[in-house]
């Protein structure tokens, strides 16, 4: 068996084509989509991500600013930036850059940000709406991995799905998300005893743990759907996945490639989200 590759490339310019009308419809009624991205300190991977960004939102037509800040900024001067940002109303959407300097702690930070803009679906009261199930912003990333299953036709109702991570930004709201489609969900984390057996029982499995290649095809059930969150570097700083693809690809039905799987999918959700937020003000 060879498995179908889940292009978020291609998806996200699908999705791009539909979201610049979107953007030209808003436009006729005199609401311009704003987003606006805060970025603190030099880390040179969180540069690049905001750069696209930028680039993205330009290309949807969407009116994008991006507020860079030293890296010795205090706490409360970047929360007195929220607060600002807060109140502008040219911005529907807010995003701060992760990872944030260690002195500021973002869960302070992420909590500031007014709900309805939180185009990151990080606000606790964002989450809590995701946990009772009804959703209104999103974590962008699950957000995104959901899209693809769809897209891709896959059959989540009483599938096993198994999720390795518990991060609050993928794996409770990715869990909560395959949840809410009626998926038996296993979350899988560090302390899980024998991961790879219970791995192997999903017929989804969604590997966001931040080790490269770790995911062999030991770990996998023939015909599953594999989705890797993953974004490593390896000793040549290639990009590479939490699954080990060469292999898992003979085995699984479905997976997604780093790059251009998952990846992708988080900048177009977070430019969704920001054109539904946009929407909210015609309501
Ligand atoms: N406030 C947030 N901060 C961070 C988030 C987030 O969702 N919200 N996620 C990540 C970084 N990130 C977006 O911010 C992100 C990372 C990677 C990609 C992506 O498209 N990757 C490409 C490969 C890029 C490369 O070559 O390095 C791919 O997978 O094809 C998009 C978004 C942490 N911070």
């Amino acid at each position: 068996m060879v498995a179908t590759i889940m292009s978020g490339k291609l998806l996200s310019d699908e999705l791009n084509e539909e979201m610049k009308l979107e953007v030209i419809k808003l436009k006729e009624k005199n609401v311009t989509p704003g987003l606006v991205v805060v970025l603190v300190g030099e880390d040179s991977a969180s540069q690049t991500y905001v750069r696209n960004k930028e680039k993205r939102a330009n290309t949807l037509g969407i009116h994008s600013v991006v507020e860079k800040y030293p890296e010795k900024m205090t706490e409360m001067e970047l929360l007195r930036v929220i607060d600002r940002l807060n109140k502008d109303d040219h911005f529907h959407g807010i995003l701060v850059q992760l990872p944030l300097p260690k002195h500021i702690d973002s869960t302070k930070i992420l909590n500031a940000i007014r709900p309805e803009k939180d185009v990151d679906g990080f606000h606790p009261i964002n989450m809590g709406k995701l946990v009772i199930g009804q959703p209104e912003r999103i974590p962008c990333t699950p957000y995104g991995i959901m899209k693809l299953l769809q897209r891709y036709e896959i059959d989540i109702e009483g599938k096993n799905a198994v999720v390795i991570g518990r991060s609050n930004i993928v794996g409770k709201p990715m869990a909560q998300l395959l949840l809410m489609k009626n998926a038996t969900v296993t979350i899988a984390h560090s302390k899980t005893k024998n991961l790879a057996a219970v791995a192997k029982e999903a017929d989804i499995l969604i590997v966001a743990i931040g080790r490269g290649h770790m995911i062999t095809k030991d770990f996998v059930k023939p015909g599953a759907v594999v989705i890797d969150v993953g974004m490593n570097r390896d000793e040549n700083g290639k990009l590479i996945g939490d699954v080990k693809s060469d292999e898992v690809q003979e085995v699984a039905g479905h997976l997604t490639p780093v790059p251009k799987g998952v990846g992708p999918m988080t900048i177009t959700m977070l430019m969704y989200q920001t054109i539904e937020s946009a929407k909210e003000l015609l309501n």
